[in-house]
């Protein structure tokens, strides 16, 4: 099994895999849901055996005892191979807490990056805002409680509201990105500030974004390749400059998946998917129709 490549993090030599193990969308929980799934930790069991070492988790998704559950029963995967991320949101008010709680449901004692997943709340009814957040954030990474911190969701705007009282730079911005999601500004911001945009959604072409005018253009470099529509779409997110998150409950896609660790695509190609895919605009997460 070949490891996956990694990426250096703007915070003191921290790697991230190029490529993540979501546990966000196949496989979150009702809010509130106490009850383990055991479908969920065996698939986590999976993405690990066949080789994911990036997990990304949430406290959203309910489901960090099912994900710590799948850490404790794979000893042979020890923690400092494996690359945990989190985010928090509902408990914004009070980042040291909510940490807390995450470590204890994933049974780690840190975790690799630390994420608020989103800057939409509400900072009169939460009573904390975006910087005041962040700088709790910088707290918990000078105490070595996570190697690294960032945001999820964010743009420019709520990126220099940061910017301006940051001692540390978010080291990573998790994005919905994919060819019908690429904003331009934004991948310029995260290049002169050192922020490295994690794609997340990057197969929308192929599921909810589809059709659309990329169709022929994925299907001519399938068959120049050999690989399939899933691996060209999150290959070029690689060949982009991105790290990406997929998921799937089913060993084979994983192993799909991984499998772009194995070939790249040409510079001319990278570029045709980008152009095209500017002829469409589609976003699924964080729109006014999510619930989250
Ligand atoms: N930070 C956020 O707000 C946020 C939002 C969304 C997702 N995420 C993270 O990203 C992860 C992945 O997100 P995603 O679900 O959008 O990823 P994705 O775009 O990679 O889609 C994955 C889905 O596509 C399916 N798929 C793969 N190949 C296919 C094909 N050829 N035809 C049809 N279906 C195919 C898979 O079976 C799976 O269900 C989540 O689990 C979560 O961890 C984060
Ligand atoms: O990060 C994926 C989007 C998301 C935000 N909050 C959630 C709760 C459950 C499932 C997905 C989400």
């Amino acid at each position: 099994m070949s490891t996956v490549p990694t990426i250096k993090l703007n915070h003191g030599g921290v790697e991230i895999p190029i490529i993540g193990y979501g546990l966000g969308t196949a496989h979150f929980k009702r809010a509130g849901d106490e009850t383990l799934d055991p479908a969920i930790t065996t698939a986590t069991q999976t993405a690990l055996s066949v080789g994911f070492t990036h997990l990304d988790g949430a406290e959203a998704y309910g489901n960090e005892p099912e994900l710590g559950l799948a850490l404790s029963s794979s000893p042979q995967y020890p923690r400092s191979s494996l690359f945990i991320t989190t985010k928090l949101y509902k408990s914004i008010s009070s980042p040291s807490e909510a940490l807390s709680t995450s470590l204890k449901k994933l049974g780690v004692d840190y975790i690799d990056l630390y994420l608020i997943h989103a800057p939409f709340w509400d900072e009169n009814e939460k009573g904390i805002t975006i910087e005041q957040a962040w700088r709790e954030l910088e707290g918990l990474y000078d105490k070595g409680l996570v190697k690294a911190i960032g945001v999820s969701n964010f743009g420019i705007e709520e990126l220099e509201r940061i910017r301006k009282v940051a001692r540390v730079l978010p080291a990573v911005n998790q994005v919905e990105y994919h060819p019908y999601l690429q904003n331009p500004e934004l991948k310029e911001y995260h290049k002169n500030h050192g922020i490295v945009t994690a794609a997340y959604g990057p197969l929308i072409p192929i599921t909810k974004g589809a059709p659309g005018p990329l169709d022929s253009v994925i299907e001519e470099l399938s068959k120049k390749y050999n690989k399939s529509a899933t691996q060209i779409l999150l290959r070029w997110a690689i060949d982009d400059g991105n790290v990406v998150i997929t998921t799937s409950s089913k060993e084979w896609r994983m192993k799909e998946a991984l499998a772009i660790t194995e070939f790249k695509l040409d510079e001319e190609d990278v570029e045709k998917i980008r152009t095209v895919g500017k002829e469409k605009r589609h976003r699924i997460f964080w729109n006014k129709e999510f619930k989250e």
